[in-house]
């Protein structure tokens, strides 16, 4: 059902432009147009006081349920809730608020949101009824953004369909066979900075550029089968495109606010044309004309050949044109959805790596002799990446990492139809927030230590998957249930060879030590400047 802005915004444009004619044509015939527009405003201002100053007294489903105090009619309780750094101000609310598993809180012109605190409603919501959660607006128009899916993602059959045909490419057998080809690329990163570093040995190593071409680079081979090489050309034009989609694909925070009152993806779809004229939609473009390029090579071989992964074409998109599901324009969608989702995710996990073991020599070194230990240099690149998965302390470290600073530390729900929560009744439409950083986190859960970052918790044969948590719905860092990360298994073999490969060669020392931890204000947990690091070649 249209929401009330929905009906009024349309009705006071219409008004509006018929005044503005009345006005340019027949003044004198202005006024019955001009009462009109009076009773819309008056309209607008009856609803403004009901939404934002009785509904959230008197007149919500969800009045018996806490929120935490001093929330203001126009910014709600916003001022606890920022998102940098969220996490300490909603775990102060969570453990201070008496409650029952769910809050309520408002967001700002008093937008209702209930908060989930209780691993039981994170169970139920993502095994018991997982189709009737489903993701905001603002993610479906996020994702619009980069892909031609016209602002809607994947309906329910399509995003079935979608899992069902990709998850032979991302089970972990699959990505063993895709390691090599990542520790190749992690290990020519490791060159070109120790180049830097025979220049000159007292230069500070700024990881986030490094960070973020070999992961484009990464992505692209494990993903398509196609080097974009953005490591060896740091001026490359693709370079400064993939920069711009990263950079801007979220779309402005103004657009994603009025987007939580009124669904402006017909409009957008309508003005999609425009918006490929930006900077933005033209970088898009290119991006996608490159993917499209790669994708119809692969088509074209694989109608001559019958089989792409026997010519050893094992990347994703020659998995998925192997299980001929999907038209061209949805495998260029999938491209375009997996360069998105995946590098920024991992090299975000990569930094936070990277901080921690720059802060910790001692774990450093011990990482190191692991990796020395079960990986020599003489090893082939072949036989690596697989032994890497089995180092139990790499393994350790890289969990530790994606626990304790999980990329969407809040993450947004919507109720797609009517439902319940914990026996409470939770109508369509309802927005929901998973605090993922607090169960991540949670010491009822993980133990007395569950707040610090301690890798050890993962060592030991029941803990190697678990890490020692109580309940498999405690780490939430790539979702659960049926929309959980596709990608998780290869961003943990990303991350592990990685950190291996930067472990193994150098000695870490934080340049800035200090303020690399302060995030950056935005939804994903990500620091401000990045790792800027002082490095030892490590002679093995
Ligand atoms: C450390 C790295 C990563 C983190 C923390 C992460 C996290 C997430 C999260 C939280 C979701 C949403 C789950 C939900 O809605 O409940 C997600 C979805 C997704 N991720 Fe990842 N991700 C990572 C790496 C990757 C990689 C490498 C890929 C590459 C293919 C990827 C592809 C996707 C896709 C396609 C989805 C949408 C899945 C769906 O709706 O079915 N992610 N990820």
């Amino acid at each position: 059902m249209p929401t009330f802005l929905e009906i009024w915004l349309p009705l006071w444009a219409c008004t509006s432009s018929a005044l503005l004619f009345k006005y340019l044509t027949d003044p004198s015939g202005a006024k019955p147009v001009t009462t009109l527009l009076t009773l819309e405003l008056c309209s607008l201002g009856l609803w403004a006081i009901y939404w934002m100053i009785l509904y959230p007294s008197y007149f919500t489903p969800f009045r018996h349920l806490p929120t935490p105090p001093g929330r203001s009619w126009l910014y709600g309780n916003r001022n606890k809730f920022i998102p940098d750094n969220a996490w300490e101000d909603v775990r102060t609310v969570i453990e201070t608020l008496p409650n029952n598993g769910l809050i309520r809180y408002y967001e700002a012109f008093s937008r209702e949101v209930l908060l989930v605190t209780n691993i039981e409603a994170i169970k139920e919501m993502n095994s018991v009824k997982p189709f009737d959660f489903g993701h905001p607006k603002q993610v479906k128009y996020m994702l619009g953004r980069i892909t031609s899916s016209k602002f809607n993602f994947l309906s329910e059959h399509g995003h079935k369909l979608f899992r069902k045909h990709l998850r032979p490419a991302f089970t972990v057998t699959h990505t063993k066979k895709l390691m090599p080809a990542m520790w190749k690329k992690s290990g020519e990163m490791v060159r070109i900075i120790e180049t830097e570093l025979q220049r000159n040995p007292e230069t500070v190593i700024d990881f986030r550029d490094y960070i973020r071409r070999v992961m484009w680079d990464t992505s692209g081979v494990v993903m398509m089968g196609h080097d974009f090489q953005t490591l060896g050309d740091p001026d490359g034009g693709i370079r400064d495109r993939f920069a711009k989609l990263l950079a801007e694909f979220s779309g402005p925070a103004w657009i994603r606010l009025i987007m939580y009152y009124i669904d402006l993806r017909p409009i957008l779809t309508f003005l999609s044309p425009l918006f490929m004229k930006t900077s933005l939609g033209r970088s898009l473009n290119y991006i996608r004309h490159n993917i499209w390029q790669v994708v119809a090579q692969k088509e074209d071989k694989f109608r001559k050949t019958g089989s792409l992964q026997k010519y050893d074409d094992l990347d994703i998109t020659s998995v998925s044109v192997e299980s001929g599901i999907f038209p061209t324009s949805e495998l260029i969608d999938n491209g375009m959805l997996f360069l998105t989702a995946g590098p920024n995710s991992t090299g975000t996990a990569i930094e936070w790596a990277l901080y921690e073991l720059g802060r910790r020599p001692e774990m450093q070194k011990r990482l190191r002799s692991e990796i020395i230990d079960g990986c020599p240099v003489s090893m082939a690149a072949d036989e690596i990446g697989p032994k890497l998965q089995s180092l139990p302390y790499l393994s350790a470290v890289c969990n530790e990492v994606i626990r304790c600073y999980p990329f969407v530390p809040l993450s947004p729900k919507v109720v797609e139809k009517d439902t319940t929560l914990l026996g409470e009744r939770v109508p369509k439409d309802t927005a929901i927030q998973v605090a993922v950083e607090f169960f991540n986190r949670d010491t009822k859960l993980w133990g007395p230590d569950g707040d610090e970052f301690n890798p050890d918790r993962w060592l030991g044969e029941d803990a190697s998957t678990t890490g020692g948590a109580i309940s498999n719905f405690a780490m939430l860092s790539f979702g659960a249930g049926p929309n959980i990360c596709i990608g998780q298994n290869q961003a943990r073999a990303m991350l592990a060879c990685l950190v291996a490969a930067i472990v193994r060669r150098f000695d870490i020392q934080l340049a800035n030590a200090e303020t690399a931890g302060k995030l950056r204000p935005a939804p994903f947990k990500k620091s401000e400047e990045g790792i800027m690091a002082k490095l030892k070649i490590v002679n093995v």
